[in-house]
């Protein structure tokens, strides 16, 4: 992980964007995201909440800035660089020849039984393998292509494994492939197909 962060702050990444206490306030959102998808409040309670995060929501409405000075771009020292929309991860080797992660999904990842819902280990996916083909391509890439096959129920609230990787790179496309497991067993396993952006593509 320190490698990917040094190799990141050669390239101009500040992991001190949003200041020191960003992780804490990602993780309050996330607490508050799992109780959010299991909460069945009363009128009272309902109404209460609603105007605390009324109040809160304007408080940092005046601090939100535009999309590329957002710390999530930057902080690769935070559970998925602090991006509220994936499912936590800390990355423990990243290079060329891939990515290692410990992976966790949350009551709010719950999709039904007690289980990851499928869209969200998708979204794990895509990330780590967009990482895993940027690592090898040594460029940023976009995806293309992703096919996830779920292979055993990926359960909630569990370190689980992510191992993602580049099999091969022809021209702008590169073939990834990754697999995520609970232990030994085999959750899902995804291929898919990365393409390096062209110079100013948008
Ligand atoms: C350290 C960093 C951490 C940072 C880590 C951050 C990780 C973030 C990862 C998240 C990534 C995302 O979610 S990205 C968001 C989701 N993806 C998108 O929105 C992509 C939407 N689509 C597009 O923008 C475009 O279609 C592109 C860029 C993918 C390709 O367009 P293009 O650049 O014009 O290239 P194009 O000529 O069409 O295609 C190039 C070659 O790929 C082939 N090709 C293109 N699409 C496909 C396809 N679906 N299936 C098969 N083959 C395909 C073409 O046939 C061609 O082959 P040949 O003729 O050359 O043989």
């Amino acid at each position: 992980m320190s490698e990917l962060i040094n190799a990141r702050e050669e390239r101009g990444a500040d992991i001190s964007r949003g200041g020191p206490y960003y992780g804490e306030l990602i993780e309050q959102v996330r607490g508050l995201m799992d109780r959010a998808r299991l909460v069945s409040p009363t009128d009272e309670l309902a109404l209460d909440a609603i105007g605390i995060l009324k109040q809160l929501n304007d408080k940092l409405d005046a601090a939100v800035v535009n999309e590329w000075s957002t710390p999530t771009w930057t902080r690769f020292d935070l559970p998925a660089r602090g991006n509220i929309t994936l499912p936590p991860f800390m990355i423990d080797h990243a290079d060329s020849s891939g990515v290692d992660a410990r992976l966790t999904f949350r009551n709010y990842h719950l999709g039904g039984n007690n289980a990851a819902h499928g869209g969200q280990v998708a979204v794990g996916f895509d990330d780590l393998l967009g990482m895993a083909a940027a690592m090898h391509a040594g460029s940023i890439t976009r995806t293309a292509s992703l096919t996830v096959d779920y292979r055993s129920v990926t359960p909630l609230n569990t370190e689980l494994k992510v191992r993602a990787w580049a099999e091969r790179q022809e021209g702008r496309k590169v073939f990834v492939r990754a697999t995520l497991h609970d232990g030994d067993r085999l959750c899902a396993e995804a291929h898919g197909l990365f393409i390096v952006l062209k110079p100013g593509q948008a």
